[in-house]
């Protein structure tokens, strides 16, 4: 496949507007058909089959940045880069976006290994203004092996998108864990949700995510498919 999935030219050919000076904001995810989204203590599961992981990489290209949360960033060690396109397809590859208020990210980490070995983009580290010394020293750890910091106000959301756009970002695509899609669901502050659904159970012990009812309730149906033996369905904002 050179090009998006049909799917996805779809559902971004419909615009969304928003008023606030911030990027669009797509959040993703996959999950079991319980749910779930890692497995028993956080531990990472590949949801995703071959189809809808493709589908995922496509739609990183059409993003400026890709944010985790750093309980995935310490957990999945992700690259949040584009290796399952075919290769010598032209594309663009998102900024990682790591939410960290205490700087606990790892200077060996994939994503600033990449960086450092040419192989990805610099690393944005989003975290709190702090004059706690053990925190500084890893802000300069993380910024001496190549991380750029960015600091922020306790990491409120409102204010962090409200930066990210000042430095050019104008679309993001947040990828999780639990914590990033309750805050993200919660401001109020989706306009896209794209969520993988794999026809496999974890089980209770599995990692879960919660969903404020009243902010979701501001998202609407916007279209569905199978891809492989996943279903992908998508929400927008209206
Ligand atoms: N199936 C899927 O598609 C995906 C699954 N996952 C899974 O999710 C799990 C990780 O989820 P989880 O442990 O919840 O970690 P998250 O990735 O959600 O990171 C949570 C941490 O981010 C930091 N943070 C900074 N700013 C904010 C903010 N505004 N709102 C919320 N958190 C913020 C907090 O740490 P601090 O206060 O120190 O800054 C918080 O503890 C992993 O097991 C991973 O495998 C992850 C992504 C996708
Ligand atoms: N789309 C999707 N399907 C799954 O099955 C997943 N486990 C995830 N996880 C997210 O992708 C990150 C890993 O990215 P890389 O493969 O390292 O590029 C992981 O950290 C989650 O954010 N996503």
């Amino acid at each position: 496949m050179v090009k998006p999935p049909s799917f996805l030219s779809a559902i971004f050919g419909e615009d969304v507007k928003i008023k606030e000076e911030r990027p669009k904001v797509t959040l993703t995810f996959a999950q079991s058909l319980d749910a779930k989204i890692a497995g028993v203590g956080g531990k990472q599961l590949i949801l995703s089959g071959r189809e809808s992981m493709v589908m995922t990489h496509w739609m990183r290209t059409m993003h400026d940045g890709i944010m985790v949360g750093v309980g995935t960033a310490l957990s999945d060690d992700p690259q949040l880069n584009t290796r399952h396109l075919p290769a010598g397809v032209p594309h663009s590859l998102p900024i990682p976006i790591v939410m960290d208020r205490r700087c606990r990210l790892a200077v060996d980490c994939k994503l600033i290994r990449n960086y450092a070995e040419g192989k990805g983009r610099q690393p944005w580290v989003i975290c709190s203004k702090t004059d706690d010394g053990e925190i500084l020293e890893r802000k300069e750890r993380l910024e001496s092996a190549g991380a750029r910091i960015i600091e922020s106000d306790d990491n409120e959301l409102p204010g962090v998108l409200h930066t990210l756009h000042s430095l050019g970002i104008q679309s993001l695509m947040v990828e999780g864990g639990a914590q990033i899609i309750d805050s993200f669901v919660k401001s109020g502050l989706v306009d896209r949700l794209v969520v993988t659904v794999a026809p496999v159970v974890v089980g209770p012990l599995g990692i879960g995510y919660s969903l404020d009812p009243a902010s979701l309730a501001k998202l609407s149906f916007q279209a569905s498919e199978g891809m492989g033996i996943d279903h992908v369905i998508s929400f927008l904002s209206r």
